[in-house]
């Protein structure tokens, strides 16, 4: 039999939070060079692993062995994790934009000095080399801001993979926190290609993800938790979208059924709800069109079209030329309260920074908005205010232990849930989503799906970015493709694919603007 070299292995790692299990027991092996997924719904345990090998948690019990070196898991430091090789990259990359990809990759480390000044050749020779070596495609002088999200996602990797890379004598294991959540499918699998390839010179990879299709293929083997347990150990065959979602929701996920154009048309036969006019979303161009109840249009562009910048403004979060209607009712520029009075809810893509209350209650966090409907003369009604919260945890599938724990309590997919529910649960006019179903399990995006196709029924408009443009073309009547800050093309219903969407939006190709 041929024994394989193992990269990390962990052996009963346990961890409560105010005595209720987050990970029970749970054992974890990975092979030298390899990638290994690790999957589960959301509040299964998958943060609270990773945390616990960052020494960000301590373990209750259990112990890890990290290329050779061996640990109680409850003495696991960032120190030890940094010594035995264990890297880290967050979802939110820990990039500076203001600064150039030399500088970026240096960031961590102690600028090369000669005769007391910084020696900025000897640091675009590493830069250049580490580009080279992760085959990252910019040049060491290029602004963080011109690079695409891939790019950006490959220097944070060589930021943290440099040290092991350069001195060619360790290899590391590199822990990557859903490394393809904001990518369209054909830059995620430009990232995965990488990825492999990285894992092919030696370098092992425990990888995160909600996106099922994106680790089919390209993991070695996978993990799957639930509720703080090993459901199941697959090895690289075995690794099917079907099998996985078995294992994580415990059955099929039910789809939508997609209504077809001739409903949608219907809709037009009355007025617009929201009339947008040259409104600005990006350093050039503006954009100009009308929703109708009933429907939800998507937005499809890359980083840096206007997309999230669209939502923004007509939320009334960015301050803007041009204009915005819903019905007959201008939206004041700038002002928020006008567009929730108008009706308009938003989700913001950064929703733990942005939107969510860490400190407050699941329940506060939901009714924020609508408080006063919470208040008759002077007094809270508290248990109406409660008995809503609970009916929607339950609606939105929130895994907690009662509307009191506070948000941060949460899983970071469970926050999100209750951030939508926030906006969706007072039956908005408009709903503006950005990156719907971001961080979710693949049930609750499911639901999410239902509970905008209801809104929507019930006479609602739904405009949704998303860079997963599967989700666009499965989601949506109609698309508007945003490059650069205008509209450059609108695919109705049934032209809408993921490869159309991904060629309109990536295209430098002038395509027919739209009607
Ligand atoms: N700081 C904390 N305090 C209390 N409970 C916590 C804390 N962090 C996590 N938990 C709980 O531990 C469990 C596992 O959460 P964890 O964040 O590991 O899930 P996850 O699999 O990463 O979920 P997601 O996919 O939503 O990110 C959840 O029940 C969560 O509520």
């Amino acid at each position: 039999m041929v024994m394989t070299e193992l990269a990390l292995s962990a052996r009963g790692l346990r961890k409560t939070f105010d005595s209720i299990p987050a990970l029970c027991d749970v054992d974890i092996d990975i092979a030298a060079g390899s990638i290994h997924a690790l999957l589960g719904g959301n509040g299964s345990g998958k943060s609270t692993l990773i945390k616990i090998l960052a020494g960000v948690h301590t373990a209750d019990a259990g112990a890890l062995t990290v290329q050779g070196m061996e640990i109680d898991a409850r003495r696991v430091n960032p120190s030890w994790a940094a010594r035995v090789g264990l890297r880290f990259v967050h979802q939110d990359l820990g990039l500076f934009d203001e600064l150039s990809v030399a500088e970026n990759l240096t960031a961590a480390q102690e600028f090369p000095i000669r005769h007391g000044r910084i020696d900025w050749r000897a640091l675009r020779n590493r830069a250049a080399k580490l580009i080279e070596r992760f085959d990252i495609g910019v040049t060491p002088e290029q602004p963080l801001v011109e690079l695409s999200q891939v790019e950006r996602t490959l220097v944070a990797i060589a930021r943290a993979l440099q040290d092991d890379e350069l001195d060619g004598a360790t290899k590391s294991v590199l822990v990557l926190d859903e490394p393809t959540s904001c990518l369209p499918n054909d830059e995620a699998s430009r990232l995965l290609g990488r990825l492999s390839r990285y894992a092919a010179a030696g370098h092992t990879i425990l990888m995160v993800s909600h996106r099922l299709g994106d680790v089919v293929g390209v993991a070695h083997s996978a993990t799957v938790l639930r509720d703080g347990r090993k459901a199941a150990t697959l090895t690289a065959d075995e690794i099917t979208e079907d099998r996985i979602v078995e294992l994580i929701a415990g059955g099929a996920v039910p789809q939508r059924e997609r209504r077809n154009s001739a409903t949608m048309l219907s809709t037009r036969t009355h007025a617009p709800l929201l009339d947008v006019e040259s409104l600005p979303v990006a350093s050039t161009g503006a954009v100009t069109f009308s929703c109708w109840p009933g429907e939800t249009v998507g937005i499809a562009g890359m980083v840096g079209s206007g997309r999230s910048r669209l939502l923004r403004s007509i939320f009334g979060a960015q301050v803007h030329a041009g204009s915005v209607r819903i019905e007959d009712q201008y939206l004041e520029a700038g002002s928020i309260g006008s567009a929730i009075a108008a009706g308009v809810a938003y989700v913001p893509e950064n929703r733990a920074a942005d939107a969510a209350f860490m400190d407050q209650s699941i329940q506060t966090n939901m009714s924020i908005v609508g408080i006063r409907d919470y208040w008759r003369g002077f007094r809270l009604r508290l248990s109406l205010e409660s008995a809503d919260a609970r009916r929607d945890s339950e609606r939105f599938l929130v895994a907690s232990n009662g509307c009191a724990q506070p948000l941060s309590a949460l899983s970071g997919g469970n926050q999100q849930k209750v951030i939508l529910a926030r906006w969706l649960r007072n039956a908005p006019r408009v709903a503006l989503l950005d990156e719907p179903s971001q961080g979710v399990d693949v049930g609750a995006r499911a639901e999410i799906h239902q509970l905008i196709a209801s809104a929507v029924a019930d006479g609602a408009t739904a405009l949704v970015v998303s860079s997963d443009f599967a989700e666009l073309a499965e989601l949506c009547d109609r698309v508007l493709v945003l490059r650069a800050g205008s509209i450059v093309a609108e695919v109705p219903r049934d032209e809408l694919s993921e490869h159309r969407l991904t060629s309109l939006a990536a295209s430098s190709v002038a395509v027919a603007s739209h009607a």
